[in-house]
């Protein structure tokens, strides 16, 4: 910890797409794995298009170990990149496809397939070599795609949604095990997902794209205990307010005050989960410091709970057993009083 490493990349990526702009600072470190998070069209995509040299720049600048790469054409980058849906080639057996870049890049056929061997070797797919990539399972075309993609040594990793071809049930075993290959690659690592899961388990670091800005970047504990919007509140399941703290108090934009644990003054944002809000049907005695009387908007399932929309002075999500919902009776457009203990508000700076 507090060791400063070396940064790997260093991209200042400015484009525009027709009406688009995507204005992104990114920095990895060796053996860094970051994660470009964001819904659709927010400029993942792009911005992994243009480091890998697709795309090209209008403005800013990409340099790998210090070295500007920014007009440098994508077979000579030093890169490797994993795409969505592997793009295999298909009329190739599994060695010769990683065997392919190592190849391109002057290396004899012997040694090609050398380095190929060692690779899929690595990654359990010895007794795969010959086969197709049709015959191969998600996962298995996963792991030659990414093998594909280390052949040429690269110094940058750039993965675009590695999970999306997979089936559910698969997902978790191959995260878990793509985790453990990226956590051995020595350069720096970018990947792009949409999945708030892939984010969590494979990235280091988590920086939130929208609107082709960076609008969240940390840790990805941190960025799930602290959202700074209400699109990563809603990702990782928390309610989340702006307003302006003035002590334990909270003046929430919408009008309602919050009382949080912590004191802090100024701007603030204030999110706790939806398993903190208690409802009662009646005014509670010797409650909880936090109490609104609010309306219902929607009751839906939630795994084994019931999570229940509110709104009024300010809107929240309340998670109860489906036993509270009975007891409750709640019903869409009834009232209800909803408390949150100060201690379960987490508030920090907004
Ligand atoms: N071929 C294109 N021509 C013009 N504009 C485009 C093109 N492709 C994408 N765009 C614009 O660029 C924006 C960013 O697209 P991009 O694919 O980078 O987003 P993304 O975050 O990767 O989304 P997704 O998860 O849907 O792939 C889009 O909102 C769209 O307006």
């Amino acid at each position: 910890m507090g060791e400063r490493r070396v940064s790997v990349l260093s991209a200042d990526l400015r484009l525009r797409r027709g009406d688009f702009e995507l204005d992104v600072a990114l920095s990895v470190a060796a053996g860094e794995v970051l994660a470009l998070l964001g819904p659709n069209g927010a400029g993942k995509s792009s911005a992994l298009r243009a480091l890998a040299g697709l795309l090209p720049l209008n403005g800013g600048h990409v340099r790998v170990d210090g070295d500007d790469h920014t007009r440098t054409p994508v077979e000579r980058r030093p890169v490797g990149m994993v795409f969505q849906d592997y793009l295999l080639f298909q009329h190739m057996s599994a060695l010769d496809n990683v065997a392919f870049g190592p190849r391109c890049q002057g290396a004899s056929k012997a040694d090609a397939r050398a380095r190929a061997a060692e690779l899929l070797d690595h990654m359990d797919l010895a007794g795969y070599a010959r086969a197709r990539p049709r015959n191969l399972s998600g996962g298995q075309a996963q792991r030659v795609a990414l093998a594909r993609a280390l052949a040429v040594r690269p110094r940058l990793l750039l993965l675009d949604e590695p999970m999306a071809a997979l089936d559910v049930s698969t997902r978790v075993r191959v995260r878990g095990r793509l985790r453990r290959l990226l956590e051995e690659f020595d350069g720096a690592t970018v990947l792009v997902t949409h999945d708030p899961l892939d984010a969590m388990v494979l990235a280091d670091r988590i920086a939130v794209v929208e609107g082709g800005r960076v609008v969240q970047e940390g840790a990805p504990a941190e960025v799930a205990r602290r959202p700074r919007t209400p699109y990563v509140a809603r990702l990782v399941g928390l309610n989340l307010f702006r307003g302006r703290a003035d002590g334990t108090a909270v003046l929430l934009d919408g009008g309602a005050v919050v009382e949080v644990h912590e004191a802090h003054s100024g701007s603030a944002l204030v999110a706790f989960p939806p398993r903190a809000v208690a409802l009662y049907r009646r005014r509670p005695d010797g409650s909880p410091r936090n109490l609104w009387e609010l309306t219902v908007d929607g009751v839906e399932r939630f795994g084994d709970q019931v999570r229940v929309h509110l709104t009024g002075a300010l809107d929240l999500a309340a998670d109860i057993s489906p036993a509270a919902l009975a007891e409750l009776g709640l019903v869409r457009g009834g009232t209800v009083w909803a408390g949150v203990k100060a201690a379960e508000a987490e508030c920090y700076p907004g």
